[in-house]
C-alpha cells in the first residue's frame, strides 16, 4: 500500500434537495499526485431511493443507514413525505415511517424530482395504482428524458397522463384504484421500468409480471422480498420473469446501505490510470448486476484485488485495492452493458489512455441519460486531446498508450446537467497535460456531493 491514512468519512454537504449555490462553479482539474490511501465511497443511490420509497410503503418504522444523502435521493425523500410518510434524519440512521400500501395521500404540490430519472420512473409507477393525481416535475434534463417507457405498461394498468410534447415531463398522472394486473416484455434493457411496473403492482390485486430479455439491476427484487412481499423470480425460455403478487404488505427492515460502484468507478479509474497510485476503497456493493466495470477493467489489464468479501444489507460487498497498471484496448461485448450502464463515461476516460483501440457498442441507452452521454464524452475527450469517433451506439476511441492528453486549452467542458460527464472528466483532467476545466460542478451534488472532497484528499 502507499502511504497509511485514516479512512475518511463521507462527508454530507447538502440535504435538502437543491443546489444550495445559485451561480455556476467551474473548476479545473490537475492531477496532483497520484492516488493513495483509504476512503469510502457513499451509499449506492439505487438502494438508496428504494430504501426511502420502501420504507414509505411499510407500516412502522424502517431505519436506513448509509443512504446516500445526494440531491436525486433527496428528492425522493421529499415526494415521500409530501404523500404523507417521515423521512427523518436522527443521528447517523435515517428513521421512515411509512403509510403502508395503499396509502399513499395525495400531494398539495407538484413533485419535484430534480435531476433524478430513477425518482421519476419509480415514484410513478409506486402512483400508479393508488387513487390519486400527481404532477411531476423536473430540471432542464429530466425534462428531456423521455417518460414513454413507463406510461405505456402503466397506462395499460389504469393510470391516466398528461404529459408534455414528446411524453415528457412536465406530466400529470392519476393513478388506478384498482390497477388492472398485466404481464409485460420490456422493450429496453432497464431497471427503472422494470421497477415501475414492480412497485405499481404491489397495490394491485393479482399477479403483476415483468419479462426481462436482458437482466438489469436486481435491487428491487432483493428489497421488495426483504420487506415481506411475494416476488418470484424465475428463468423461462431465457428470459427473467418476475412476478409479483399483490396486494403486498410491507414490513419495516433495518438497512445498511452499501458502498456505491458507480461512484467508486471513478476512482478505480484514476488510480489504475496514475502512476504510482495504490488505493484502497472500502465497502464497494458488487451485485454481479452491477459490477461490470471491474470486470472490463480487469479485461484491460487494470490491478483490482477484492479484499474483505461479505454481505451488507443482503448485497455481496468488497473493498477493493486498486494499483496504477498500464491498459489495453479492447472489443467490450455489448452484453455487459447493463450492469456497468453509469459507468461508461468514466470507462471511455479510461479507453483513452490505454494501448490501442477500445470499441463500445450497443450502448443506445446512453443518449437518453442525464445528457447524451455518447456525444458529450465524445466531445469533452476530444477537446482533452483523446482520439475518438462517435458511431450510432458508441464510441471507438483509440488510447494514447499512457501519455498524458494534450488537448487545447479553451472552452470549458460542457457538462450539459449531468453529475457523470462532469465527474468523468475531472478523471480525465488528472491525465491530460494542461489538467481539463469543467464548466459546472454542482451537478456532482446529484449523486456523490463528497466527490471532490475525497479526490483532493486521495491525492495528497
Ligand atoms: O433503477 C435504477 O436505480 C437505475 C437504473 C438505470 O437506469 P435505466 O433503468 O434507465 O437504465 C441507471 O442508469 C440509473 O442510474 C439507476
Ligand atoms: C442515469 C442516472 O440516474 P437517473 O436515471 O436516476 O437520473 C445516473 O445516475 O447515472
Amino acid at each position: 500500500m502507499g502511504a497509511v491514512k485514516e479512512p475518511r468519512a463521507l462527508q454530507i454537504f447538502n440535504t435538502v434537495g437543491s443546489s444550495v449555490n445559485e451561480n455556476p462553479t467551474p473548476r479545473r482539474f490537475t492531477a496532483t499526485a497520484p492516488l493513495t490511501g483509504r476512503l469510502r465511497v457513499p451509499g449506492d443511490k439505487s438502494i438508496s431511493h428504494r430504501s426511502v420509497m420502501l420504507g414509505a410503503m411499510a407500516v412502522g418504522e424502517t431505519r436506513v443507514t448509509g443512504l446516500l444523502e445526494g440531491e436525486d435521493v433527496m428528492a425522493t425523500a421529499a415526494a415521500m413525505r409530501a404523500m404523507g410518510a417521515h423521512v427523518e434524519k436522527t443521528g447517523a440512521e435515517w428513521r421512515i415511517h411509512g403509510v403502508g400500501v395503499g396509502g399513499l395521500l395525495q400531494p398539495d404540490s407538484a413533485l419535484e424530482m430534480g435531476n433524478s430519472g430513477t425518482s421519476t420512473r419509480l415514484l410513478i409507477g409506486l402512483i400508479a395504482s393508488h387513487a390519486i393525481t400527481a404532477n411531476f416535475t423536473g430540471d432542464a434534463s429530466l425534462s428531456k428524458r423521455p417518460m414513454g417507457r413507463v406510461i405505456d405498461p402503466l397506462s395499460a394498468m389504469g393510470a391516466t397522463f398528461t404529459t408534455s410534447p414528446g411524453g415528457t415531463l412536465p406530466l400529470m398522472m392519476t393513478g388506478a384504484e384498482p390497477a388492472v394486473p398485466i404481464s409485460y416484455q420490456l422493450p429496453v434493457a432497464s431497471a427503472q421500468v422494470k421497477s415501475a411496473i414492480m412497485l405499481a403492482g404491489l397495490n394491485t390485486l393479482g399477479i403483476t409480471t415483468v419479462i426481462e430479455p436482458v437482466p438489469t439491476r436486481d435491487h428491487s427484487e432483493r428489497m421488495l422480498r426483504g420487506f415481506g412481499a411475494q416476488v418470484d423470480v424465475g428463468e423461462e425460455a431465457g428470459e427473467r420473469v418476475i412476478r409479483v403478487h399483490g396486494q403486498a404488505e410491507l414490513t419495516p427492515q433495518r438497512i445498511e446501505v452499501p458502498g456505491d460502484p458507480s461512484s467508486a468507478a471513478f476512482f478505480m479509474v484514476a488510480a489504475s490510470l496514475i502512476e504510482g497510485s495504490d488505493l484502497l476503497i472500502e465497502n464497494v456493493g458488487l451485485n454481479p448486476t452491477r459490477a461490470g466495470l471491474v470486470e472490463v477493467l480487469r479485461e484491460m489489464g487494470a490491478n483490482i484485488e477484492e479484499t474483505n468479501a461479505r454481505e451488507v444489507g443482503g448485497e455481496p460487498v468488497a473493498d477493493l485495492r486498486v494499483r496504477h497498471a498500464e491498459l489495453r484496448g479492447i472489443d467490450v461485448d455489448p452484453a455487459v452493458a447493463p450492469s456497468m450502464i453509469d459507468e461508461f463515461p468514466v470507462l471511455f476516460v479510461a479507453a483513452a489512455l490505454a494501448n490501442g483501440r477500445t470499441v463500445t457498442r450497443g450502448l443506445d441507452e446512453l443518449r437518453v441519460k442525464e445528457s447524451d452521454r455518447l456525444s458529450a464524452m465524445a466531445t469533452a475527450l476530444t477537446a482533452a486531446g483523446a482520439r475518438v469517433e462517435e458511431t450510432a451506439d458508441g464510441l471507438i476511441i483509440d488510447g494514447s498508450g499512457g501519455e498524458p492528453l494534450r488537448g487545447t486549452i479553451g472552452a470549458p467542458v460542457i457538462t450539459h446537467l449531468d453529475h457523470r460527464i462532469a465527474m468523468s472528466m475531472a478523471i480525465a483532467g488528472l491525465v491530460t497535460k494542461e489538467g481539463v476545466e469543467i464548466d459546472d460542478t454542482r451537478p456532482i451534488a446529484t449523486s456523490f456531493p463528497a466527490f471532490e472532497a475525497l479526490l483532493d484528499e486521495a491525492m495528497t
